[in-house]
């Protein structure tokens, strides 16, 4: 229930209570079956440990020609629709009613990691970033805009929030590691992160 500010992240500890991830998770079985995981590759060719997929008008590609967003499915179809209650989520951390046009589907196995970046392929950075925990702890790190600067790290666990927005929405973070089956939400262990975003 607690709201951190870390670096300008705003941090919402367990703002989603048990109920809501279970909810949550079967609301996104469907999402995954007619929009299956991939593994994206670095535009260098390097694949990505992390497998993805997305919800929204358009969802978040990376392959050999680099990164972009696209409305479909690396398979040809449409993504799904963002379920209600992940845009709850959003309304309910940002207040906003412009509702995102993207949800991006993380999952992290054993032994996954995201590198630190900034979230700039969308058009408009005025509009915050809305980042959803489910399942396995995850060590997140903290930057600012400039590569390089100073950064603190933060488990974050199922249930989670984190807001990007204002000063925080271009700066550096990524997940260092997670802690592998900590949480029973997936019955095969692992993290799924939800990303929230304005892209057009
Ligand atoms: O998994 C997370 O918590 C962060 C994911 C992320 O930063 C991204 O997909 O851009
Ligand atoms: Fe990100």
């Amino acid at each position: 229930m607690a709201r951190l500010l870390i670096q300008g992240f705003e941090v919402w500890k367990s703002h989603l209570d048990s109920k809501a991830q279970t909810d949550l998770i079967q609301d996104l079985r469907p999402i995954l079956k007619g929009a299956p995981l991939f593994s994206p590759t670095t535009a260098s060719g390097k694949k990505m440990s992390v497998r993805m997929t997305s919800a929204g008008s358009c969802g978040w590609i990376s392959d050999t020609s680099g990164y972009r967003y696209e409305p479909n499915h690396p398979g040809g179809r449409a993504w799904p629709a963002i379920p209600d209650s992940i845009l709850s989520i959003w309304r309910d951390t940002t207040g906003l009613d412009r509702l995102p046009d993207s949800c991006l589907i993380n999952y992290y196995g054993e032994d996954t990691k995201m590198g630190l970046h900034q979230d700039k392929d969308e058009a408009d950075f005025s509009w915050p970033v809305v980042s959803v925990s489910l399942g396995d702890d995850a060590l997140f790190r903290m930057g600012n805009p400039t590569r390089g600067g100073k950064t603190e790290s933060l488990w974050l666990s199922s249930g989670d929030v984190v807001v990007m927005g204002g000063e925080a929405r271009l700066s550096y973070h990524g997940i260092d590691r997670i802690r592998f089956k900590s949480s029973r939400l997936l019955p095969k262990g692992g993290r799924i992160n939800l990303t929230l975003r304005v892209v057009t």
